[in-house]
Parts: structure tokens; C-alpha cells; sequence
């Protein structure tokens, strides 16, 4: 089954993938965040996407996240695993953590989010009960544990609207919710990869720790320096998980 991984903050290009080419897909939505690159990592034929694109300048409101799952699919895509940066809430989710989260709490708007829209098909609900995958889920875990990677197997990542980080209150709400991690692009993309069939899971890095979070603020300083040591655990991830997959 095929795979793609799309990539955040901190993975605009994956490092070990020999590229075969780039290809631009026209999709019935519009232009997805770049050229979906084809590769080879780990003996393994990968898709590679950026999600705010190759040179990370579309912020997580405007991507077109409908654009970049159609072209995943119509390109033959089955799996993504999805790599994200978050801010940690909880205990666990300390920075320079990986986490795989098993639920999500959609807290975003005015965002693109369906392809189920009148005139283009029939009304479709779709289940998203649980709205990561399990068995892609199984196997990241599993794949950070073989590579020791102390990874939190559970969590529930609250999407926010962005481009700003949220108020401590916000936060506090998100705590009270029962959200554990927090990013801004984990939807509608997992709404979208489910209504395309596909099956989808997210690693997330933790970046911070979340606005107020021990009475701290949140600083890009903070974030880069974490997320160098989070994206290298990811490509620990990758190295184990690719060639099981
Ligand atoms: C201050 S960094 C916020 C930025 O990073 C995350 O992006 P991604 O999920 O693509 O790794 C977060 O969602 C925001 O877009
Ligand atoms: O604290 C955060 N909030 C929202 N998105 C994020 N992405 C990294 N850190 C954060």
C-alpha cells in the first residue's frame, strides 16, 4: 500500500529520501501546498508532502488541505502518516516528546473541510469515532518503542484556528476539554483523509509546553531549539516504521 508522509513545522524536506521527481498535481480544489515529491526511503517507494510548503510559508489557516489529500489519493496513497508539531499540555507531554495521539477535539473555523459538498455529491457522513487509525497507529508505536524513543502512545490533540498561539485561558479551556496536546493543523487534514479513504495517523513532537502552562509564554526560540531534537526522534520513527509498513 502506498505511502506518503506529509510534513510540519520542522520537516519541510525528509532527510534519507532519494528523490525520483517531483510531480504537481491539479486537483478539482485547487493547488496543493507544493509538488508531491516521489522517493525511495528505506528501500521503501514514499510520497513526500510539506503541508505549509517546501519553504514553510503558507501558514496552517490557508493550507489547502483538501487539495493536498485529493492529490495524495489520486496519486495512489492509502497510508499517510502525518508529522506534526504541537504544544504539550499535559505532564507527559514534555518537550522533545514524541506522541500519537488517539483523539481530537476540532476547535478550528472557516476552514475547507469537507469534499462532500452539495452539487459535487450525494450527503455523506462518514464515521470518525476514532479519527486515527488504528493499525498505522500500532505500527508507529510500535516502531517508536523498538527504536526507544519513550513516545506517549495516547493523547487528544486539540486543532486550533492559529496563526497566533493561544491565551492561557485558552489553554486552560483545552485542559478542562481534555485535550493534551495542542497544534493548529491536525483539522480538517484527519477529517479529510478519512472521507478520501485513507488511512491516517499523526506523530506529533511536542514543541513547548502550551501558553500559561507553569506560568510560562510560548517563544519561537524555544520551539526551534525542541523541535531539532523532536525531528530527529522522528527520523529515528521513520527509519524503524518505513520498512515494516
Ligand atoms: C509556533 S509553531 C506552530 C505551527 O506548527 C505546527 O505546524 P504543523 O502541525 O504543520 O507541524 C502548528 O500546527 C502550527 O502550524
Ligand atoms: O503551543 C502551540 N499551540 C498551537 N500550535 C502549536 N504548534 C506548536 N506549538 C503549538
Amino acid at each position: 500500500m502506498t505511502l506518503a508522509i506529509i510534513g510540519g513545522t520542522g520537516l519541510t524536506r525528509l532527510d534519507g529520501l532519494e528523490i525520483t521527481r517531483r510531480e504537481v498535481v491539479r486537483t478539482p480544489f485547487g493547488e496543493p501546498s507544493g509538488p508531491v515529491i516521489h522517493g525511495v526511503l528505506q528501500g521503501r517507494e514514499v510520497m513526500f508532502l510539506a503541508r505549509h510548503g517546501y519553504a514553510h510559508t503558507i501558514p496552517p489557516h490557508q493550507i489547502n488541505y483538501r487539495a493536498n489529500i485529493w492529490a495524495m489519493r489520486h496519486l495512489g496513497v492509502r497510508r499517510v502518516i502525518a508529522v506534526a508539531a504541537v504544544g504539550g499540555l499535559a505532564d507527559e507531554m514534555e518537550p522533545g516528546r514524541l506522541v500519537f495521539p488517539d483523539q481530537i477535539i476540532d476547535y478550528t473555523y472557516g476552514r475547507r473541510h469537507t469534499f462532500f459538498e452539495q452539487d459535487l455529491t450525494d450527503v455523506v457522513h462518514i464515521d470518525f469515532t476514532y479519527p486515527y487509525e488504528q493499525t498505522l497507529r500500532d505500527a508507529l508505536i510500535s516502531a517508536a518503542d523498538a527504536a526507544g524513543l519513550d513516545a506517549v502512545p495516547w493523547g487528544t490533540y486539540g486543532a486550533t484556528q492559529g496563526p497566533r498561539l493561544e491565551t492561557a485561558a485558552e489553554v486552560r479551556r483545552l485542559a478542562r476539554d481534555g485535550c493534551h496536546v495542542v497544534g493548529m493543523t491536525g483539522m480538517p487534514e484527519a477529517a479529510l483523509a478519512r472521507e478520501a479513504g485513507l488511512a491516517y495517523a499523526t506523530c506529533a513532537a511536542v514543541a513547548n509546553w502550551a501558553a500559561g502552562i507553569g506560568g510560562r509564554t510560548v517563544t519561537m526560540e524555544e520551539i526551534d531549539a525542541n523541535l531539532v531534537k523532536g525531528m530527529e526522534r522522528v527520523r529515528s520513527l521513520l527509519a524503524k516504521a518505513v520498512p515494516q509498513l
